[in-house]
């Protein structure tokens, strides 16, 4: 579905933009149609870097991005703008992610609308398709984002992308600023989604046990680079890489602990 071939980022950075950061270096892995790859790592090693090198909203400096089986990394933002609609992300704040001055409606019909896919009306039944898989009812669509709750807004999110149809979604730390309960049923929906919309997904997290309960397989990042990407269950069991094994460990210590 979707695979990035010695990927790498390096920003520029303070006076003059003379200093330079490599935050992500020569990364290589594909992901499955249909599968979850987790990606985990301490702040600041890349991860979200690296998903915008993935669905192209940075520039990679070296590199490839194939999205089902078509090299994309040169793509022009015109040949781009049919592929947005396929790949997706979903970030991790509920407040900003709609306009506060919009009803729900209007949020959710204004990217058919933008990509011109379909007129008001069909936009307005495209919406209704989509609110029952995620757990809406209709009655939200006259709502305001001050009225609706955290884990709703995710939904309504959710839902947003749902509309476009697409492939691919990265889920940047979706439920992180969630309460626990909120959090499991946002994953359920994340879950039916996939299986009901056949959905690739890349999940971000700082969250292992979280990671490891949706992923098939897991990708650790340090320092910009993937050191291990394995099975969820070998790396969460047997993780093989010194820097893993401290997360894992670091995990398991908070846990017996908690
Ligand atoms: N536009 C930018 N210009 C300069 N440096 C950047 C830019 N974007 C990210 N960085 C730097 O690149 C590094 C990786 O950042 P990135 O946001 O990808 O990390 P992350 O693993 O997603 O962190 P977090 O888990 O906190 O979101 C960080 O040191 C960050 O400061």
């Amino acid at each position: 579905m979707i695979r990035v071939e010695r990927v790498s980022k390096t920003f520029k950075t303070g006076w003059l933009r003379q200093q330079t950061y490599e935050a992500v270096k020569h990364v290589s892995f594909s992901i499955g149609r249909g599968e979850t790859l987790g990606l985990i790592g301490e702040s600041g090693c890349g991860k979200s870097t690296l998903s915008r090198l993935m669905v192209k909203l940075l520039p990679v400096d070296e590199g490839h991005i194939f999205f089902e089986s078509t090299d994309i990394t040169h793509y022009t933002m015109r040949q781009m703008f049919s592929l947005r609609t396929r790949m997706q992300i979903i970030f991790q704040h509920p407040d900003s992610a709609l306009h506060p001055r919009q009803t729900m409606l209007q949020s959710l019909v204004e990217p058919l609308l933008l990509h011109k896919i379909m007129d008001k009306e069909q936009a307005v039944e495209r919406v209704k398709e989509v609110l029952e898989p995620v757990g809406l009812t209709h009655d939200i669509l006259s709502r305001y984002p001050h009225q609706v709750s955290g884990g709703q807004i995710q939904r309504v999110v959710i839902a947003r992308a749902l509309t476009l149809n697409p492939r691919f979604i990265v889920l940047d730390e979706p439920t992180s600023m969630l309460d626990v309960s909120v959090q499991a049923q946002v994953i359920e929906v994340l879950k039916t989604i996939q299986q009901q919309f056949d959905l690739t997904y890349l999940f971000i997290s700082h969250d292992l046990d979280l990671v490891a309960h949706v992923s098939d397989r897991i990708a650790v990042m340090h320092k910009g680079e993937i050191v291990e990407l394995d099975q969820s269950e070998k790396v969460m069991s047997d993780p093989a890489h010194p820097y893993s094994q401290k997360l894992v460990h670091a995990f398991c210590g908070y846990q017996l602990n908690g």
